[in-house]
C-alpha cells in the first residue's frame, strides 16, 4: 500500500536498528462534546518519527485494517478483514481525584494482535514493545526478547485493559498482566506516573531499569543499585498526546547513539516536551534537529552501546558535561521559535508514496486549524 521514498542524508547516515513493535491507529481527541483533532496516533507512530529525525534507522512491525487513512513511510501489515485501532481522547473528562489522569481514553476499534509470526526472523540490537490497545501477546514479548539485545517495553502495552461496553481504557496490576514472568529479560520499563502506580517499582527495579515519567517535571530512572532524576525541558503543552511516545524515541534513539543513561534520558525529555507543543504527531524544525544532532554526536561516550559489551558500570553515572549538555539541548530549542525556519516533513507524492522535504515553517497552532500532511487522510 504505502512506499518508502528515503532523501539520504550524507552526514546523518542512519545507525544501528531497532526493531519496534505495536499498531499504528486512528486518535481522535475531543473538548467540549466537540472533535478539535484527527490524527495518526499509536507510540509506534510517535516513535519511529523521532527516529527519523534522529537518523536511527529501525524495522515496524504494526498492523493496521483496511480502513488505514494516514500515508507513512513504514510500511505497517495491512488486515484487510479488521480495522484499524482508534482511540477517542476526551480532554474534559479527567478524574479529578486522580491528580495523574489529563485525559479519558476509549478504544473504539481494536486492530489484530501482533502474533510472533509477525515478528522478522532476524536479529535486533533494540526491541521497543510499545502497543497501545492490546495488541501485544506474552509470546509475543516473549519472542522480542529472543531476538533483541536489549527490550525497551512501554508499561501501558502490558497492563491496559478496555471496558467491553465502550472501550474505556482502564489499568490493571502489572503482576496480573500475565507479562510478569518476563521482566527479568526486558532491559528497560517505562511508565507514565499514572501508570507507574500499578507496578511496584522498589521490586520491578531489581529485574530491570524503570522509567517513570512526570509531565513538565521530567523523568525518574531507577536501576538496581540507585535512581536519579533528569530535568525537565520547558513547553507550551498544546496536546499532551505522544508525549511519553517521544520521550522513550529520544530516549532510546540517544542509547543507540551511544549515550550514557542520563544524557539519553535528556533527549527523550527534549523530545516529550516539543510533541507537547504541537497537537498530533509533531513536526520538528530541521535547524533544531541539525544542533541536537552534533550535540548527540560530541556526547558519544561509546563507539558501541554500553550493554553490548555487558558493561552497565559507567552506563547510569551522570557523565561530565551532562549540565552543559543540557543547557546546549535547552539552547536548540530556541532556534525553532525564531521566526523564518524551515522543516522536515515527510510529504505524499502519489497515491501510496511519501517524500521527505524541506518546507516552511511548521506551526504547531496552525496544525489544529488546518491540519498537516500526516494528518490529511489518503484520497481514495
Ligand atoms: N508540559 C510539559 N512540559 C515539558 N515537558 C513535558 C511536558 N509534558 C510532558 N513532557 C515531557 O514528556 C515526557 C512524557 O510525558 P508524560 O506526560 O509523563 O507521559 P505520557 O504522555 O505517557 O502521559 C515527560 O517525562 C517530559 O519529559
Ligand atoms: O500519549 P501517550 O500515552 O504517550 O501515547 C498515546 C497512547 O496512550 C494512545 O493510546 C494513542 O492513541 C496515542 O496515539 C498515543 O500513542
Amino acid at each position: 500500500m504505502v512506499t518508502t521514498t528515503t532523501i539520504p542524508h550524507p552526514q546523518n547516515t542512519p545507525i544501528q536498528s531497532v526493531l519496534i513493535v505495536g499498531n499504528y491507529c486512528h486518535d481522535v481527541l475531543l473538548q467540549g462534546g466537540a472533535v478539535f483533532a484527527e490524527t495518526l496516533g499509536g507510540a509506534a507512530s510517535f516513535i519511529s518519527n523521532v527516529f527519523t529525525a534522529l537518523s536511527v534507522s529501525f524495522h515496524l512491525t504494526s498492523k493496521v485494517g483496511f480502513d488505514f487513512k494516514y500515508p507513512v513511510n513504514h510500511e505497517p501489515i495491512l488486515i484487510p478483514t479488521s480495522k484499524t485501532a482508534v482511540f477517542h481522547a476526551y480532554f474534559d473528562q479527567g478524574h479529578t481525584e486522580n491528580a495523574h489522569q489529563d485525559r479519558v481514553l476509549k478504544r473504539v476499534e481494536a486492530c489484530d494482535p501482533i502474533n510472533q509470526s509477525d515478528l522478522p526472523d532476524r536479529r535486533f540490537g533494540f526491541g521497543m514493545a510499545v502497543g497501545v490497545g492490546g495488541e501485544i501477546l506474552p509470546e509475543t514479548l516473549e519472542k522480542m526478547v529472543e531476538i533483541c539485545d536489549a527490550v525497551f517495553v512501554d508499561i501501558q502495552a502490558l497492563i491496559r485493559a478496555f471496558d467491553k461496553n465502550d472501550g474505556t481504557v482502564k489499568l490493571v496490576g502489572l503482576k496480573e498482566s500475565g507479562f510478569y514472568h518476563l521482566l527479568p529479560r526486558v532491559k528497560f520499563l517505562k511508565a507514565s506516573s499514572e501508570e507507574a502506580l500499578f507496578m511496584d517499582v522498589e521490586e520491578v527495579r531489581q529485574w530491570c531499569c524503570v522509567v517513570v515519567t512526570h509531565g513538565k517535571d521530567g523523568c525518574e530512572v531507577y536501576w538496581k543499585d540507585g535512581e536519579m532524576k533528569i530535568e525537565p525541558f520547558g513547553a507550551n503543552q498544546v496536546d499532551p498526546t505522544g508525549a511519553g511516545d517521544s520521550f522513550l524515541g529520544g530516549f532510546v534513539g540517544g542509547l543507540v547513539h551511544g549515550l550514557a543513561v542520563p544524557d539519553a534520558a535528556l533527549v527523550g525529555n527534549l523530545f516529550g516536551s516539543l510533541t507537547v507543543g504541537q497537537v498530533g504527531l509533531p513536526k520538528f524544525d530541521l535547524r533544531l534537529l541539525q544542533i541536537i544532532k552534533d550535540e548527540v554526536r560530541r556526547r558519544k561516550l561509546h563507539s558501541t552501546c554500553w550493554f553490548e559489551s555487558g558493561d552497565d558500570s559507567m552506563s547510569f553515572t551522570k557523565p561530565g558535561g551532562h549540565e552543559e549538555f543540557r543547557a546546549s539541548l535547552a539552547l536548540s530549542k530556541l532556534v525553532s521559535t525564531c521566526s523564518v525556519q524551515e522543516c522536515v516533513r515527510d510529504v505524499p507524492r502519489s497515491a501510496g508514496s511519501v517524500e521527505q522535504v524541506i518546507g516552511p515553517p511548521c506551526n504547531g497552532q496552525q496544525k489544529l486549524l488546518v491540519g498537516s500532511v500526516y494528518d490529511e487522510p489518503i484520497k481514495q
